[in-house]
């Protein structure tokens, strides 16, 4: 069945909005895996914007042995003040995933995934790095990217679908050619021997349908609309909200 990953970055901002510790991401972790949450990830960014290393550092103890840490980042963005880069990060605290996202500082969020023919070269040490550090390697890789095949080349376990395009889709109420696009890529990743992941705006709206229109989905972290869910029903009822439409999905 497929894991439901939660992301904490969005308890990280609502904490550093007052510059105190409340609310913990830790706090947040802790209720998701308490309600059946198969993991937690985080983004943590060069410019600390939400999670912070020394979140990563308390998480990596807190999920230890009880699911599945996914660290997300970018492999190129150097280290700037006391973030110390993606692969230090994942060095120091041998998280069960590294998921990598070709993303800059000036973007408000995620949006796009890797161009290969473009980035494979660079990323085949990073890849093989991370493995030696015991990670899954997952590549956020945009739905009808041409080159599925060339992420498990170039030595990736996964891939995730970066779910932006089919969340926008099915708010405006089309989401058909969007997700034939998702069932596509993630086709030619499986047949590619990849898993594949998938990520972005996903919500208790539009999760279900994804998961029908999309099999074999390995693992789908959630975060903004999920926190923003748990603001209204609580985070504990409203990870479980998503784990039965998970489970009603299949
Ligand atoms: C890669 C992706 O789509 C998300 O995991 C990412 O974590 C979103 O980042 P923000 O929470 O900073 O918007
Ligand atoms: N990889 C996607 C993720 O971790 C969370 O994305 P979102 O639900 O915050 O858009």
């Amino acid at each position: 069945m497929t894991v439901l990953s939660v992301n904490v970055n969005k308890i990280a901002v609502l904490r550093n909005s007052r510059g105190g510790d409340e609310p913990r991401v830790t706090d947040a972790a802790e209720a998701a895996l308490r309600a059946g949450a198969g993991g937690i990830t985080v983004h943590p960014r060069p410019d600390q914007r939400h999670i912070r290393p020394g979140d990563v550092r308390d998480l990596a103890r807190l999920v230890a042995g009880r699911g599945e840490f996914n660290i997300e980042g970018n492999p190129f963005a150097p280290a700037r003040g006391d973030y110390p880069g993606l692969l230090a990060l994942v060095r120091e605290t041998r998280p069960q995933q590294a998921t990598l996202v070709p993303d800059g500082d000036g973007q408000i969020t995620s949006d796009h995934g890797f161009d290969l023919a473009r980035d494979a070269g660079r990323l085949r040490p990073l890849v093989a790095e991370l493995k030696a550090c015991g990670a899954r390697v997952s590549l956020f890789m945009d739905a009808g990217a041409p080159d599925m095949a060339r992420a498990a080349e170039l030595g990736a376990d996964r891939i995730e679908l970066y779910t932006g395009p089919y969340a926008q889709a099915f708010a405006a109420g089309d989401p058909a050619a969007a997700l034939d696009l998702c069932r596509r890529s993630a086709r030619d990743a499986q047949a590619a021997g990849l898993g594949v992941n998938a990520g972005h705006d996903l919500s208790q709206s539009n999760l279900g349908a994804f998961l029908r229109g999309v099999p074999g989905v390995l693992e789908v972290s959630i975060g903004h609309a999920l926190v923003g869910e748990a603001l209204y029903a609580g985070l504990e009822p409203t990870v479980r909200a998503y784990l039965a439409l998970i489970a009603a999905a299949r």
